[in-house]
């Protein structure tokens, strides 16, 4: 491809992940996108004039600024001629926003643009009741005192409870966690099987930290209120559990006959990360280390009825198939782990010929996961996973490891909510 078109990731940056209501609590996802993305240009050290576009995503909406990817560009004092928009994609939507990106640069539209996501779980708009905001709308528009307060006489106790926004899908009123435990059942996953999944992400992410394997991804951020102390790490971590431990932890989403617990989920987290991608003549021009190049992508989706978290299944053979190579060529493999549940069953998803068969008509499997080349520095159980952030953090993850191995190919894919899935097949020269 000329390279005045062919798109290169130059830098890739991240938030520390901070478990809900910890670090990060007096942060707006908005913050957390202008800290990020700041983070990027001075690493970078480009003059902010130089971004043509900036893509980032959010997942649970801000009711203040809806449209957090212009506001990160305003806020920060960029030019104000950059033009911004927000993408939501459930949990690929930094895969989604990599790919809004990447496709302006092969399309010449743009020559420099940031992608990335951005969520708060602590910083969740809370809905009020209908008759409460029925009550609310006719009080606004009242003449007197009398009239203002009439509408309020006959809202019941319960109508004024907030109404906290559910991680449920509108379309099948199933939550995450229960989609995930209805996986592990239909799949045969066993608790033990998932315990061990999930010590195994703690482990590894904690032995990448110690290695320092992170220090370049992820930035220090400053806590507020008082801004004294820094968060440089992840702070979900925890090395410290063994096996027994997690297997004395109770199943949260079908307490009864469950086999998903807090231990074995990626648990609710603040973060943020971007991306910055650029044509490659123009990234040559200005110096930039050229951290790696997306071969190919796939985006897929399947009925919400079906196993739901089950997308990277249906996208990962697309992607691959573009990128005209196999599952066996791939040096490295990052799946996003929503629930050690759900990557055991997209694993056995990804070596079934009946699954093969069946559901992708295609008469061999996608292929078997070599175990030394998954998640090799832990994933979203242990790291914690801020749903808009977790693509662009798998893929800069990804890039950095194929770096310090000399270059490679590697698969990144991620489940999402509606019953989708993104897959990418990364390339890093040596
Ligand atoms: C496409 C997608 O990604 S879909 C997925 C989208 N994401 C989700 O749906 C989020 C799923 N996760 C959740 O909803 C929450 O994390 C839950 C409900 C599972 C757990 O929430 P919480 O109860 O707040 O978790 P918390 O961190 O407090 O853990 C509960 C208990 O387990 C313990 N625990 C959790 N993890 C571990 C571990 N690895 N080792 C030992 N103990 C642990 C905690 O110490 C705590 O114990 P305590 O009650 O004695 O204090």
């Amino acid at each position: 491809m000329n390279s005045n078109r062919q798109a290169v990731i130059v830098a890739g940056v991240r938030t520390p992940f901070a478990k809900r209501q910890t670090a990060f609590k007096y942060f707006t996802p908005l913050d957390l996108g202008k800290l990020v993305c700041a983070e990027l240009l001075e690493r970078a050290d480009l003059e902010p004039k130089t971004v043509d576009q900036v893509v980032f995503g959010q997942v649970i909406p801000s009711l203040q600024a809806p449209n957090v990817a212009r506001e990160i560009v305003l806020g920060l004092g960029m030019p104000p001629g950059i033009p911004a928009y927000t993408v939501s994609k459930a949990c690929i939507t930094s895969y989604q926003t990599t790919v809004n990106v990447l496709e302006a640069i092969q399309e010449g539209a743009i020559e420099c643009g940031i992608a990335g996501g951005t969520e708060s779980a602590s910083d969740v708009p809370m809905m009020a009741s209908k008759p409460l905001q029925d009550a609310l709308h006719d009080a606004a528009s009242a003449k007197t005192l009398v009239q203002r307060l009439a509408p309020f006489r006959n809202l019941s106790p319960s109508d004024l409870l907030p109404r906290p926004p559910a991680i449920a899908e509108p379309s099948t009123g199933e939550t995450m966690g229960e989609a995930g435990e209805r996986m592990a059942k239909e799949n045969g996953i066993s608790r033990e099987a998932q315990d061990e999944f999930a010590h195994r992400s703690h482990q590894r992410a904690a032995h990448a930290w110690r290695e320092g394997k992170f220090s370049d991804e992820v930035m220090a951020v400053h806590i507020p209120p008082d801004f004294t102390e820094t968060l440089v790490e992840d702070n979900l971590l925890r090395p410290e559990s063994d096996l027994a431990t997690y297997a004395k932890l109770k199943p949260v989403f079908d307490k009864k006959y469950g086999t998903v617990t807090a231990g074995n989920s990626s648990p609710l987290t603040d973060g943020a990360s971007a991306l910055l991608l650029m044509n490659e003549a123009k990234a040559k021009a200005l110096g930039m280390p050229i951290l790696g190049k997306v071969r190919s992508y796939a985006f897929a989706a399947l009925d919400p009825f079906d196993q739901l978290l089950l997308g990277p299944a249906y996208a990962t053979p697309i992607a691959l198939e573009r990128a005209g190579m196999t599952l066996a060529d791939m040096d490295l493999i990052d799946m996003h782990e929503a629930f050690a549940a759900t990557v055991l069953s997209t694993i056995q998803a990804f070596e079934s010929a009946t699954f093969a068969r069946e559901k992708l008509n295609r008469s061999e499997p996608i292929g078997k996961v070599d175990w030394d080349k998954l998640n090799v520095n832990g994933g979203s159980i242990a790291m914690g996973h801020p749903f808009a952030a977790t693509g662009a953090r798998e893929i800069a993850q990804t890039l950095g490891e194929l770096k310090r191995r000399g270059g490679g190919v590697a698969l990144c894919t991620a489940c999402a909510a509606g019953g989708m899935g993104a897959a990418m097949v990364l390339e890093v020269t040596s």
